[in-house]
């Protein structure tokens, strides 16, 4: 299979239990969600996104012919020695492209692969940390993973449901829109509700990385 990548960077993991860790970004074209056109948001499934998903025009971004291509560009990427290589998967909605041939590849090649989805397709089962971002409005299929990253606040989401599926970690990110300071305050609120759950900040906005 061929991989439409908007855009591909080194930066550090802003988001997660895996926030400040080296990381080489995959940013794949699409999402099932939003169309990625603004005139389309307002009636999106998930209406907040907050990233470029389309097309294959953005720095180092591109029509890989194949897995190995793609993992080959991930390492010249990583730009360091085969130590702890971490590729995360993203996009746009990373499963609508990744198959066995880029998993296979990108682990000879070395790397602990995370992925950041929306729920709604099953994760590739080879992958080594799974991400789940649920949008309300929308049916969740993968209900286990790593870790479940819920931005709030998201009328219509059920937080108890949630607790009752197979996550290690339960995560609030605050959502960032012209709001974000308001929207802090309810997501600090609901961990002082429900310890279960702990914040989330998108650390890379904060710090001015990609
Ligand atoms: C751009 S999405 C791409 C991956 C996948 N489509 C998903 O939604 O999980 C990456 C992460 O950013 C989060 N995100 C998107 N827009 C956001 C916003 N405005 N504020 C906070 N987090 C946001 C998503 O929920 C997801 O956890
Ligand atoms: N630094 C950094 N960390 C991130 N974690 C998840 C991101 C994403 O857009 O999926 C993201 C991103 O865009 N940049
Ligand atoms: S599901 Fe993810 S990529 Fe798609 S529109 Fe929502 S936040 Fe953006
Ligand atoms: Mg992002």
């Amino acid at each position: 299979m061929s991989y439409a990548v908007k855009e591909m960077f080194l930066t550090l993991q802003g988001e997660g239990v895996q926030a400040g860790r080296r990381a080489v970004f995959v940013r794949f074209a699409g999402c099932n969600l939003w169309s990625g056109r603004e005139q389309d948001r307002a009636r999106a499934i998930c209406r907040f996104c907050d990233t470029d998903f389309v097309g294959v025009d953005g720095l180092s971004g591109g029509r890989f012919a194949d897995a190995q291509g793609l993992a080959d560009a991930a390492v010249q990427m990583w730009s360091g020695g085969e130590e702890a290589r971490f590729v995360v998967l993203t996009g746009g909605e990373p499963m609508l492209q990744v198959d066995d041939a880029l998993i296979d590849a990108l682990h000879a090649a070395g790397f602990f692969i995370a992925i950041e989805s929306n729920g709604t397709i099953p994760v590739h089962p080879g992958i080594d940390w799974v991400c789940i971002s649920p949008k309300a409005g929308s049916e969740i299929v993968q209900r286990r993973g790593n870790e479940l990253k819920l931005v709030w606040p998201q009328p219509g989401s059920d937080v108890t449901a949630m607790e009752g599926w197979d996550f290690a970690h339960l995560l609030i990110q605050p959502l960032d829109d012209a709001n974000a300071a308001a929207n802090q305050e309810a997501a600090m609120a609901l961990v002082m509700e429900r310890p279960r759950w702990r914040l989330s900040l998108q650390t890379h906005k904060l710090l001015g990385l990609r």
